[in-house]
């Protein structure tokens, strides 16, 4: 070796990627050349927007991505005339894993069925290092357009790589990888052809493989998008579809239309049938893909707002010039058009599809919480996006909405009851819930980390509030069918202000209620200030709650509270009495008593003297 080859340790968790990726994907072996591939494709979209505002030379007329098979060599070359990388980026790219740790990466193969396992490749973005699936060492040979240096990166996947200066004529990079002698099959121009047209073929970069001396073309390039539909199959619109996200499913829905009149484009957009993780852990915004007449622009026009960033696609606009450059695309009226468009056209297609309350399942257990995300942000949507949510209810079985919701209030009911939580199970059997069964009156369950939010936003559903039962005071009487009456009521005149006192410090009010009907006390939020469950949220953050302390409220019915009355009365200490109920009622919605230990001691002692 020369001097001045430089030697790199990989990033530790390249080296246990790697390994990874080459005994899980081992039974899929040809989608290196997919990920590859698609690599040099946006390399060359790249240099071509790039050089639009950047004095780098522009992209050759003739510009394709040459696959080139050397069987004599063993060695398949993969060579693209595209934006390259200089030492510091090939480095930075092929020596760490840019967006996601090894840990999600191999937890998510473990948990996975072996058929869901390539597309965790192309969703983690470790593209690049399936070329060890069936290279023993991989060269990269790279020149950054712009720079006249060129660097070579050799690596044989096992800890290390080097970094040494190159030539290369023009910029762009080859990607040489040595075949393991397993692998051949992949220096036959006929499989080579077979594979670009599998899952390449909608590239609109042309790519060729060299075959006797000559490139001959291997994907058709035709933008999908802009054949008439009576010529596209299904298979079609899923490869396609497959070939965008990496995705291995069956879209959920296919849109694609051509809008025209002042604004021109076609699109073709997916939601998809599964949830990808990128959607969820990776950044909060719409990749959907900017074409212009055919041609690729950019994925960060943002065509979609954030909450909608699950829909894959295409948007092809006739109205931007060819040359169209970032500066532009922030100024132009064009954008935001389509935006609107593009917008109003996927809610109408999840309108429609909500009347299939099956199928509309899949998608909103994929996706409900980012329409939530919707209702928080959009204030121009959120009108649109509410009859969309899907809940669970203390009344149906099943996912209800709110539109039902509402058509089932009985008559002398305003509000919309909700009640949010971490579980629905627990929701389900929450104390909270006691008087509204009791009366026949439904409440709403939430149990998403956003519900603990959005439902403040959305304020009100065809004229009727959003109500958490577990804030202010909530007065039911008259409300439903009233229960029977247990008990009469004791006189709690003297008891509450007794507890008051005695919980000052944690508690801003102690009011009778008749929420309850099995249960002796219950929390509840101020009516201003955040709601118990965002409170809980706050807490266990670390954040400060703020806002004024919670209510208590009691069931003047229950035999203990009736009891205390009577001790009240008669003017004994409540002290000790007041602080467990209310870490009775703490417990009750699945939080833990002020102090533990002492909780645990005052109901050995109570139990003893009772058992
Ligand atoms: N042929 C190439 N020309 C220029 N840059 C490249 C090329 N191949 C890879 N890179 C760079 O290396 C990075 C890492 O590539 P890799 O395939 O591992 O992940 P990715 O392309 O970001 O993710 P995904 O495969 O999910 O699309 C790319 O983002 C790109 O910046």
């Amino acid at each position: 070796m020369s001097d001045t080859v430089e030697r790199h340790e990989f990033g530790a968790e390249v080296g246990r990627l790697l390994d990874l990726v080459v005994h899980a994907l081992y039974s899929d072996r040809e989608i290196f050349l997919r990920e590859l591939v698609a690599n040099a494709a946006d390399a060359v979209d790249r240099r071509r927007f790039e050089a639009l505002t950047q004095p780098i030379p522009a992209l050759p007329a003739d510009a394709a991505v040459r696959i080139l098979p050397d069987k004599p060599g063993r060695t398949l070359t993969i060579a693209d005339p595209g934006i390259g990388m200089g030492k510091e980026e090939l480095a930075r790219n092929l020596g760490t894993i840019a967006r996601s740790g090894t840990r999600a990466f191999s937890q998510a193969l473990a948990e996975s069925k072996a058929s869901d396992r390539p597309s965790l490749i192309g969703q983690f973005g470790v593209g690049f290092y399936s070329a060890f699936i069936v290279a023993e060492r991989v060269e990269v040979v790279s020149r950054r357009a712009g720079s006249e240096e060129a660097w070579r990166w050799e690596s044989e996947g096992q800890g290390a790589f080097t970094l040494a200066p190159a030539t290369r004529e023009a910029p762009g990079t080859d990607i040489v990888l040595h075949m393991r002698a397993d692998a051949e099959e992949f220096l036959e121009p006929f499989r080579l052809h077979a594979i670009i047209r599998k899952w390449a073929d909608h590239i609109t970069v042309p790519i060729t493989i060299a075959e006797d001396g000559k490139d001959t073309p291997a994907n058709e390039g035709t933008a999908l998008w802009r054949k008439p539909k009576p010529e596209i199959s299904a298979e079609d619109y899923t490869a396609f579809y497959r070939h965008l996200g990496h995705y291995f499913d069956e879209p959920w829905s296919t849109l694609h239309w051509r809008a025209e009149g002042t604004t021109e484009f076609t699109a073709l957009l997916f939601i998809p049938g599964m949830k990808p993780f990128e959607a969820f852990e990776g950044e909060r915004r719409s990749r959907l893909r900017l074409h212009v007449r055919r041609m690729f622009i950019t994925d960060e026009a943002e065509l979609l707002p954030p909450w909608l960033r699950f829909v894959q696609g295409v948007v092809d606009s006739e109205d931007l010039p060819l040359n169209v450059s970032r500066e532009m695309l922030q100024a132009t009226p064009v954008l935001a058009r389509i935006r609107r468009a593009v917008t109003g056209r996927v809610l109408s297609e999840l309108k429609s599809r909500a009347k299939d309350a099956e199928g509309y399942a899949t998608f909103w257990q994929n996706f409900g919480p980012m329409l939530k995300e919707g209702i928080w942000e959009d204030s121009e949507q959120r009108k649109e996006i509410a009859p969309l949510l899907r809940f669970r209810s203390s009344a149906v079985e099943g996912w209800t909405s709110l539109p039902d919701y509402v058509a089932r209030m009985p008559e002398g009911q305003s509000a919309i009851y909700i009640l949010v939580g971490d579980n629905i199970e627990a929701l389900s059997r929450s104390t909270q819930l006691e008087g509204f069964r009791a009366r026949g009156v439904e409440v709403l369950l939430l149990a998403d980390q956003m519900d603990a939010f959005w439902p403040e936003r959305l304020g009100e559903f065809e004229g009727k509030p959003v109500r958490s039962i577990t804030q202010g005071n909530i007065d039911l009487s008259g409300l439903g069918t009233a229960p029977p009456e247990g008990k009469a009521p004791a006189d709690v005149t003297r008891l509450l202000p007794l507890l008051k006192a005695a919980l000052e410090a944690e508690i801003s009010e102690v009011r009778a209620t008749d929420r309850l009907v099995d249960s002796a006390a219950v929390l509840a939020a101020p009516a201003h200030g955040p709601d118990l469950a965002l409170q809980r949220l706050l807490r266990r953050a670390g954040r400060p709650v703020g806002g004024e302390n919670p209510v208590l409220e009691v069931n003047p019915r229950h035999p203990l509270v009736r009891r205390l009355a009577a001790l009240a009365d008669s003017g004994a200490d409540l002290e000790e009495a007041a602080g467990t109920l209310l870490d009775l009622a703490r417990v009750q919605d699945g939080d833990v008593p002020r102090e533990p230990a002492e909780f645990a001691r005052r109901m050995a002692a109570a139990l003893a003297s009772s058992l």
